[in-house]
């Protein structure tokens, strides 16, 4: 390891916890605190499930924006400075306090600003601070993840960036706008221009909660005029959506699907860090999500993390703060290789260049030195070194007769044309190999695909249901509604027929049988003298049709609206059917990625067997043991003798049992990835 600790090595992620204080509705609530810091403000006792969960760092309610900022981001802003990676990233549910601690309430007053001014400012005092040869350049962009789409902040045009990945600038976001900044104050600019245009949304639990996550990064490359080299760290400063429950922030319609689209990224940040924890994983799925892609490098890859965690300490939100804890004990467990991004420039290289040719011509020198030395001495110096034939320390070189030298040259020949088969034979092996490898990585993309599938049709069935429930609760009110309705008709017709009772008594000249208020109406409209009760009879009568209108209207509406609780049911059975079919697809594919597996064995079998047959220095061994000892084993002198031709065999043998070895890892990782499933 170099002596500033800038060789690859690896490094816990840095995971702290922050409570805030309890807010108004909390202290409605009952206003209970539901955990307790220990004494060495490093962990947090949960008494209702006796657990207690260990942290870097936990800061309690009266913390300070400066306390937070100096432990669980400064160590990462110096990193960047020094050219490494850096993420600080908060999580924690809508509410908790995610924003006050990146941004603050104000980013411009001294003490109430959070992580991210912190962090601008003391980038510019530490490029202040620098040495004069040393020249920077400070680049900014902000983006924001917003249902599973990332959005330029500084160009809002850009609304759907893609990731893409290369060696040499690892996983990165393409045309983001990427601007040049001199000062802490166009930093701060940019910040509200960005924030103006994010998505908010507004749920119950917090009125202006953000709904998607916000990644602020920092590039900041730094030239050594001396060297000319090169150091280039990036920072990503990340606010997450809030994490919790769907149901408790009853969101619906665009909402709701907002609310899953966080909860679908953010339990695939959860399947990232389960995958990096867990030993027995060997594939990581990064790319489930944007957010979890863009986070790669972050997440066990290369960047110094700090996780800041933030929670409530009421007991009305209980159940998502311990999930919140959970998340942070696992995250804490992933380790990251870090190293200094360095690029060596023209200037540096021909630098080095230099000093490695003053070094051989100083070595010639002191060969030519020895080599008077050792004439001055009567020793011979032999002419030409390269020719010299390897022989071990005590060997004496044998005279050959020509005869022998004859019989070699033949023996030579035939290896030379045995190895050309061999050689024929590893190719077409090696081309079969990477066709079955071609055909295991369609059998992956397949299953990548199935897996997808099955998500989303899980998440339609999720929707499918919870428009059910809409319908049936809708259901339940028209049914109530048509109950009331019924009883309201009930006691019209009732005080109806009161009324044309009471009509019939104070009528002495009506003796017929009682007949309908209209036909009444119309026969004695003239001269009629209870003609206003007559009307108001009517009237009501009026109304009784009007509401036995609205009755059957509810009535069509009613059934209606069944039909479609039916569809929907329907719908819901047709998903079933379509997760069974890809169940069923996805067992093929195991089966068949099984039968690819045996072919693979027998090949790497034959492959070995041929090797074995074609070996001329008499080495013995398995497929499953290592060439070299192989040969050691047997003669090493008969190795010797193989010359040329055996050494290329042993070498092909090794080689073979390298790639074997490797191929069987691969498909251990595939196999292993199936079973997952
Ligand atoms: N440590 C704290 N001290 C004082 N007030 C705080 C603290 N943390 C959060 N608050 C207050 O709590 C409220 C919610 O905080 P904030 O907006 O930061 O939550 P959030 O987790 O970012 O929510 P969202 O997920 O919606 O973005 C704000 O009014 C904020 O000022």
């Amino acid at each position: 390891m170099a002596a500033d600790g800038q060789d690859p090595h690896e490094e816990s992620i840095k995971v702290c916890c922050r409570f805030r204080p309890q807010n108004q509705l909390e202290k409605e609530q009952s206003g209970r605190i539901c955990v307790t810091i220990n004494g060495d403000g490093t962990s947090v006792y949960v008494p209702s499930i006796d657990n207690s969960f260990v942290y870097d760092r936990v800061f309690g309610v009266d913390a300070t924006q400066k306390e937070v900022y100096d432990y669980a981001a400064k160590p990462i802003i110096n990193g960047v400075l020094r050219g490494f990676n850096g993420t600080v990233f908060a999580y924690g549910q809508t509410s908790s306090g995610k924003t006050h601690t990146m941004e603050g309430p104000d980013i411009e007053d001294e003490i109430q600003m959070g992580v991210i001014p912190r962090m601008v400012w003391s980038i510019f005092d530490g490029i202040d601070h620098a040495a004069d040869y040393i020249e920077f350049l400070v680049k900014v962009s902000i983006v924001e993840i917003y249902n599973e789409r990332i959005r330029d902040l500084l160009d809002p045009k850009k609304d759907n960036l893609k990731i893409h990945e290369d060696k040499a600038r690892g996983v990165f976001i393409g045309e983001v706008t990427e601007t040049y900044v001199g000062s802490e104050q166009e930093i701060f600019d940019m910040m509200k221009a960005g924030k103006y245009n994010r998505a908010v949304a507004e749920t119950n639990l917090n009125e202006h909660s953000s709904r998607s996550h916000l990644i602020f990064m920092l590039t900041i490359e730094q030239k050594n005029l001396h060297d000319r080299s090169v150091k280039v760290g990036k920072l990503h400063l990340v606010d997450l959506a809030g994490s919790e429950k769907v149901a408790k922030t009853g969101a619906s319609g665009e909402r709701l699907d907002e609310a899953k689209n966080i909860n679908r990224s953010l339990s695939a940040l959860g399947n990232v860090i389960n995958a990096l924890t867990d030993r027995k994983s060997n594939h990581v799925p990064y790319r489930d999500s944007k957010l979890s892609r863009v986070l790669q490098e972050s997440l066990g890859g290369n960047a110094k993390t700090s996780l800041i965690i933030t929670c409530s300490p009421s007991y009305f939100n209980e159940q998502e703060t311990v999930s919140t804890l959970r998340f942070g004990q696992r995250a804490k467990m992933i380790k990251n290789v870090v190293k200094v991004n360095h690029e060596r420039s023209v200037e540096e290289l021909k630098l080095l260049l230099q000093r490695r040719d003053q070094a051989v011509s100083e070595l010639r020198g002191r060969v030519h030195l020895l080599e008077q030395l050792l004439q001055s001495n009567g020793i011979a110096v032999p002419e030409d070194k390269s020719s010299a034939v390897f022989l071990p320390a005590g060997a004496v070189p044998t005279p050959v007769d020509e005869v022998q030298s004859a019989e070699l040259e033949e023996q030579l020949q035939e290896l030379r044309g045995k190895l050309k088969t061999s050689a024929e034979q590893l190719c077409e092996a090696n081309r079969e190999k990477e066709e079955l490898q071609s055909q295991l990585r369609v059998a992956e993309d397949e299953k990548h695909r199935l897996t997808m599938q099955a998500m989303d049709a899980q998440n339609d069935r999720e929707s499918i249901e919870y428009e059910r429930n809409e319908q049936v609760s809708e259901l339940e009110k028209l049914r109530n509604e048509k109950t009331w309705l019924s009883q309201e008709l009930e006691e019209l017709t009732k005080s109806h027929q009161n009324l044309i009772q009471s009509t019939a008594a104070t009528t002495p000249t009506n003796k017929g049988p009682m007949v309908c208020s209209r036909c009444r109406a119309s026969s004695t409209e003239d001269k009629d003298p209870e003609r206003p009760l007559k009307r108001k009879v009517s009237q009501l009568d009026k109304n009784l049709e009007q509401l036995t209108v609205m009755y059957h209207k509810l009535v069509a509406q009613n059934s209606g609206l069944k039909v479609e609780v039916a569809e929907s049911d329907k719908k819901i059975e047709r998903k079933d059917q379509r997760i069974q079919q890809l169940e069923r697809n996805l067992r093929e594919a195991k089966q068949k990625y099984e039968k690819l597996l045996t072919q693979c064995a027998n090949l790497t079998a034959m492959i070995d067997v041929r090797g074995r047959k074609n070996c001329t220095c008499g080495a013995t061994g398995s497929s499953s043991q290592a060439p070299f000892s192989a040969c050691t084993a047997g003669s090493l002198e008969s190795v010797r003798r193989c010359s040329f031709a055996s050494a290329c065999v042993c070498k092909a043998r090794a080689q073979r049992w390298q790639a074997s070895t490797q191929h069987s890892e691969l498909s251990w990782t595939v196999w292993r990835g199936l079973l997952s499933l």
